[in-house]
């Protein structure tokens, strides 16, 4: 017997790719069980399910860093921070943090397809009674308007929000005066997609040739965190990158820009965030 639940929960992670660099992502996660129905007639209860694999999920890839450790250039070793990330291609960046904030996979570059087998190889390493297999299938959310990636870190989160680069794929609504504007959706989500964004307060110091890059910095609960990125990536706020504090920015940018009354509704990965107004 075959039980199935869709929209099972998200993840919210960040994906290092040899070609594109540091990317927000999220997916929707649907999974399917196999096994033997119980003296109660079920497979494993609908109430259980969810609760079950959401539990594995948030405590191990969600939220993390997601390392192809076969990856040209790529570098990974022990550091007094716990572990520490070099690359080279498709531009340097240097990432130190606890251990639990990076998943290392054994593979050349990061797919959907591949994360979603290695999520259901582990799940399906100690299933719940009954259960023989799971399967887990990742899909993207279909945006037809404009999106984004984006990563960041909340260093004030009590949860995992707190790790460095963890990111999201998020839709970006703008209405300037009282009318959904396509063309500064698509602007906007252009030049924020795959960036990093900062509360400038998290800034380290840097020595003065390194100017093309920017680096950020901070303790929290889980350890502390390090990141060297190049600037042209980086977007920076007066503020932390909360997705309420991410809609305001937003907004009072773009309000200066077109002198026009904004509106904007800014999504974290899917389903929620924050909406903004400025004039
Ligand atoms: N009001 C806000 N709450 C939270 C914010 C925020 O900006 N404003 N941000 C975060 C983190 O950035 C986090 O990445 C959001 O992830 P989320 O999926 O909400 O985290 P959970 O795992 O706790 O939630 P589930 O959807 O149940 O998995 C957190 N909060």
């Amino acid at each position: 017997m075959t039980l199935f639940v869709n929209h099972l929960t998200h993840i919210d992670a960040s994906v290092w790719s040899p070609t594109h660099g540091l990317m927000g992502a999220s997916w929707h996660v649907d999974a399917e069980l196999d096994g033997e129905l119980g003296p109660d007639g079920m497979l494993f209860d609908f109430g259980e399910v969810k609760p079950w694999i959401k539990a594995r999920l948030d405590s191990g890839l969600d939220h993390t860093l997601l390392v192809p450790t076969q990856a040209p250039g790529l570098q990974v070793f022990d550091c007094a921070e716990g572990l520490c990330l070099r690359t080279q291609l498709p531009y340097h960046m240097e990432l130190r943090g606890p251990r639990q904030s990076f998943t290392l996979l054994p593979w050349s570059d990061i797919t959907v397809a591949d994360v979603a087998a290695h999520l259901s190889t582990e799940l399906s390493r100690r299933p719940p009674a009954q259960v023989e297999t799971i399967r887990l299938r990742l899909r993207e959310e279909e945006i037809e308007t404009a999106a984004y990636s984006y990563s960041h870190g909340l260093k004030h989160h009590a949860g995992n929000c707190q790790r460095i680069a963890h990111g999201h794929r998020s839709r970006l609504h703008i209405w300037r005066d009282g009318r959904r504007a396509p063309e500064l959706e698509r602007q906007w989500a252009q030049a924020l997609d795959a960036s990093y964004l900062i509360h400038e307060e998290d800034l380290a110091p840097q020595a003065d040739e390194c100017r093309e890059t920017l680096s950020v910095a901070y303790s929290a609960d889980q350890g502390r965190f390090h990141l060297t990125l190049p600037r042209e990536r980086c977007h920076l706020l007066a503020t932390p990158t909360t997705i309420e504090h991410i809609a305001a920015w937003l907004a009072d940018k773009i309000a200066r820009e077109t002198h026009g009354r904004i509106r904007v509704q800014a999504f974290e990965g899917i389903d929620k965030g924050a909406i903004a107004e400025s004039s």
